[in-house]
């Protein structure tokens, strides 16, 4: 799809299992109170964990990603795995990133709805690069011309991609009406790489789907190249190209 790559075995099953493992210990998760937020007018909790992780220097100056909340959570210092794992995508991909979102999704309730990512504090050109861990959850896209079209009754076809699974009932049953909205699935497993580049994430929204299925805790590392950087007090300080 685009300028994006599914890579499924980016690190090898016991690699895997021993960073998921590292992480348990290591990441500290905001309180999913702290992260509230108001849709049509009624408050709401975040439906999963997160955690901010970055190059955070002895001043205390750090990568500042404006996401969209009303709240700027505060980004630690890299953990050894965080940073060990950044090193390796920077060392297979070439993508440099000095910032982390770690998302955990405890089961299948808590999921992210259709969004794009906001990008104006992203580095020209960068993509976002997601490791998953754990339980094997749907990654959707959906083209932004296709929601428009089928407001405006025009149809307009989806793209082929590459690694990209269909669900069973793709486009069948009644019940998969939803599905045919979407261009592309895939299934994000344990230990694999998703490089989802700036064109895609322009012409499409993603999410991770809820699912009623028995599924194990997932976690998401969603690495970026943050181009503003702010000083410990939160003020702009700095925008590197
Ligand atoms: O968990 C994932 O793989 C996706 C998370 C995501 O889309 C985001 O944090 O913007
Ligand atoms: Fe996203």
């Amino acid at each position: 799809m685009h300028d994006s790559r599914y890579i499924t075995s980016f690190l090898a099953q016991e690699e895997a299992d021993r960073v998921l493992a590292n992480l348990n210990n290591e990441v500290v998760f905001l309180d999913r109170d702290s992260l509230k937020f108001r849709i049509y007018g009624k408050t709401t909790q975040l439906p999963r964990d997160k955690a901010f992780y970055g190059d955070v220097d002895g001043d205390g100056k750090y990568p500042l990603y404006r996401y969209g909340g009303d709240y700027e959570p505060p980004v630690h210092p890299w953990t050894r795995t965080l940073r060990e794992v950044r090193d390796l995508i920077a060392d297979k991909t070439g993508y440099l990133c000095n910032h982390v979102v770690v998302n955990r999704y405890i089961d299948g309730a808590d999921h992210i709805g259709f969004h794009h990512d906001k990008t104006r504090d992203f580095a020209p050109d960068s993509p976002v690069c997601t490791i998953s861990l754990g339980g094997t959850r749907k990654l959707v896209f959906q083209s932004k011309k296709k929601a428009k079209s089928k407001k405006s009754g025009k149809s307009v076809e989806p793209e082929k991609a590459e690694n990209c699974v269909k669900s069973k009932n793709w486009g069948k049953s009644k019940k998969s009406k939803k599905a045919k909205e979407e261009d592309c699935l895939y299934e994000v497993q344990h230990g694999s790489l998703f490089v989802m580049g700036p064109r895609t994430n322009m012409a499409y929204k993603h999410k991770i789907m809820k699912t009623s299925r028995p599924c194990e805790m997932r976690v998401s590392l969603t690495f970026r190249n943050i181009k503003t950087i702010a000083d410990g007090s939160g003020n702009i300080v700095e925008t590197v190209n």
